[in-house]
Parts: structure tokens; C-alpha cells; sequence
């Protein structure tokens, strides 16, 4: 996949399928615009291009609201559409200007001049331009003048499945890694480098890797215990990803970098009068010194709540019954 972080990077294509959208988790209904839009490149012999925004529009009009946060960093999104198959990803960073043109002028320059649209797939409820006021009745009012058909995803093909961003991000906020990973058809995860904690992990003989994730709008399930997977990245540079997905640091095969099974903490460590929200992850079967290392974090399932011990002592045997229940969960397949 290529990706772009400005239209004007783009060379237009004779034949470009296009759609466009945040794609925040890219869930199942998310994968059924893109099979769309695959099979739409067959059908006219061209390639796939994702539109989407990066900030997210909602960003730049509402700085303030750190409330929005995002299943997905710009990093994570872009292997997933990778994955799915999408030859190429235009990120625009969303400007005043951009988000005021008429509906025509976004078509005509944008989607058929720069990009070389021939078919759009877009969902029922799509909208974009000036005041938003474009959407799916001014696609196909210019598709005659500018030569292009438009594939309209139902919203009760959307809507059947009841999948959605929202839905997930509820899910994820009470700590139902399950349902999300349900609707997603992938698990939730979570990136960033290993850091130093206080090293009292390593003394109640439960080590754990505490990690830092740069993106200030990703959101962070609910404070609990959860069944993870463990994917050691090594020290690539994440933004590179994006920048370079091509990069043989970037290539992320199936088996082609070490993967454990582990239990992973979200939370304050009310035991210890911890200050910070940590997310922390005792890796099974595992004894290296990852600091600084690249790592991702699948969350599987949920296992309990955070609780306030009176001693270490206790909280070293919950960790214990923590590992049998996390063990329980991997062997149940
Ligand atoms: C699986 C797991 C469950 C945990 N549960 C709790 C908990 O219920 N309450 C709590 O205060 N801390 C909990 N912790 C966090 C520990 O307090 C923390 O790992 C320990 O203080 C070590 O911190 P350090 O990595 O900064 O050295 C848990 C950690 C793990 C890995
Ligand atoms: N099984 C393991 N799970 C997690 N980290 C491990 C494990 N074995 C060794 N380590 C290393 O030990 C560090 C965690 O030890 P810990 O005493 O909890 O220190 P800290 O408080 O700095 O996280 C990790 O960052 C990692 O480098």
C-alpha cells in the first residue's frame, strides 16, 4: 500500500475506486466497504484509494475536547488497510480551506482531478464540503457531468450488523475488550515503547513492561486486568510505518517477530498509591530486559476490575489466581 500525506503527493490514476472515511477500528462494516471497494477496482480494472482525515476533523474544530479518543492511532489504521488489501492511502490533514469547498468543487478538483475517480463506494450516511452539506444526492447528481458511478452502501447493511465506532469505543470504555473484538474482527490494541517503572514488578516476581504510547487521542480501555497477546516489535519507529510502510523494519508478517501470551494492568496501583494511570504487561514464559523496545498489546478478554489491596502480599496472590484465570482463557482456544 502507498500512502500519501497530502492529495497534492498523488498522482491521479486512470482508474481509481474510491471511498472515504475515518475508518476509526476499521470493523466489520468498515471490511465490508473495502470488499466493496475492491471488487469495484476489478470490475473497471483500477486500484483502491482510502480518503481519509488525519487529524480528525473533530480535532481541529474542538481542540479542547480531549473526550474524543480514537480506537485507532493513524499508524495502526493504516496496517490494517494495508492488510485489507488497499493499494493506496491518502491521509489529508483536514484545513479550514479544505473543508470549505462547495460539494461540486470537492468532487470536480479533489475526487475526479486529483485522484481520478471512476467509482465511488460510500456509505448511506457520508457526508463532506462546506458546512457538510455534500453527501450521497450530490455523488450521484455530478456522476453524469464528471463520469464516474457511485456504489451506495445500505444502511441496513450497515446497520444489520450493529456495528459501529461508537458501539466499540462503549465497549472499550467499560473494559469489553470481548465485544469489541467481536465487531472489529480484530483485536484492540495498544502500541508504544517500553519504559521504566518504580521495579517493584520484578521483587513480587511478576515483572511487567510498563509502556508509554505517544498518541495523546488514543483511547485506553477501562482500568482492569485483561488476557493478552504480546508482539515484540523491536525499535522500529512507529511513524515510520506510515511515512514508509514499505520499510523492512515495518514488515509485519505473521511470525515474522517473537508473539506471547501474557496479562496486561490498566490503572492507577491503588495498592502502592501509584500517581499515574499505567498500563503495565507480565509477559508468560518470558525473561528479557525489552526496555525501549517497540510493543503491542492485543487484548483478548477481560479478566477483573482493579482493586485496592491492603498488602503487596495479597496483591502478589491475586496475581497468581490472575495468571491461572488469563491461562484458563488461552487454553480454552
Ligand atoms: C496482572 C496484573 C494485575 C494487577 N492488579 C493490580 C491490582 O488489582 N491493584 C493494584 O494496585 N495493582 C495491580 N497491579 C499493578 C501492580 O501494582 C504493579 O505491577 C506493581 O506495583 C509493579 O509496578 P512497577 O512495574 O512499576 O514496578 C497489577 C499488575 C498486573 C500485571
Ligand atoms: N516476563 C516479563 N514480563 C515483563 N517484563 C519482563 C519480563 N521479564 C523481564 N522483563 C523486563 O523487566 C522489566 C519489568 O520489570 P519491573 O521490575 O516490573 O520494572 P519496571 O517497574 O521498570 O517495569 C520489563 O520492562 C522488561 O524489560
Amino acid at each position: 500500500m502507498q500512502v500519501y500525506h497530502h492529495i497534492n503527493d498523488f498522482t491521479r490514476l486512470e482508474n481509481a475506486a474510491v471511498t472515504i472515511g475515518t475508518f476509526d477500528g476499521v470493523h466489520l462494516g468498515h471490511q465490508q466497504i473495502i470488499k466493496e471497494l475492491t471488487d469495484c477496482a476489478k470490475l473497471i480494472k483500477g486500484e483502491t484509494v482510502v480518503l481519509t482525515f488525519f487529524p480528525h476533523p473533530r480535532m481541529i474544530l474542538n481542540p479542547e475536547n480531549h473526550a474524543l479518543k480514537m480506537i485507532n492511532t493513524m499508524a495502526e489504521k493504516a496496517e490494517i488497510l494495508d492488510h485489507l488489501g488497499v493499494d493506496h492511502l491518502i491521509i489529508t490533514p483536514f484545513t479550514r480551506d479544505f473543508s470549505n469547498q462547495t460539494p461540486e468543487a470537492y468532487i470536480k478538483n479533489v475526487l475526479v482531478e486529483q485522484i481520478g475517480l471512476k467509482t465511488m463506494v460510500i456509505g448511506y450516511d457520508h457526508r463532506f464540503g462546506k458546512d457538510r452539506a455534500g453527501g450521497l444526492n450530490e455523488l450521484k447528481q455530478f456522476s453524469a457531468t464528471y463520469n464516474y458511478t457511485v456504489k451506495e452502501i445500505a444502511e441496513e447493511d450497515v446497520k444489520d450488523a450493529a456495528v459501529s465506532s461508537t458501539r466499540i469505543r462503549n465497549a472499550l470504555n467499560v473494559g469489553d475488550v470481548g465485544t469489541a473484538l467481536e465487531l472489529m474482527g480484530h483485536p484492540f490494541t495498544l502500541s508504544g515503547k517500553v519504559v521504566r517503572g518504580d521495579q517493584i514488578g520484578r521483587t513480587l516476581g511478576y515483572p511487567t513492561a510498563n509502556l508509554f504510547i505517544e498518541e495523546n487521542y488514543k483511547l485506553i480501555p477501562a482500568d482492569g486486568i485483561y488476557a493478552v497477546t504480546v508482539e515484540l516489535l523491536g525499535n522500529r519507529n512507529k511513524n515510520q510505518q506510515v511515512n514508509d510502510p514499505y520499510h523492512p523494519a515495518n514488515a509485519k508478517k505473521a511470525g515474522s517477530h517473537p508473539h506471547y501470551q501474557g496479562m496486561a494492568y490498566i490503572g492507577h496501583r491503588p495498592t502502592i498509591n501509584g500517581m499515574s494511570r499505567n498500563i503495565e504487561v507480565n509477559i508468560f514464559d518470558f525473561n528479557e530486559d525489552i526496555y525501549h523496545q517497540n510493543i503491542q498489546l492485543n487484548f483478548l478478554h477481560f479478566i477483573r476490575h482493579d482493586i485496592r489491596f491492603d498488602s503487596l502480599e495479597q496483591l502478589k496472590t491475586q496475581l497468581a489466581e490472575d495468571k491461572k484465570d488469563t491461562i484458563r482463557y488461552f487454553a480454552r482456544g
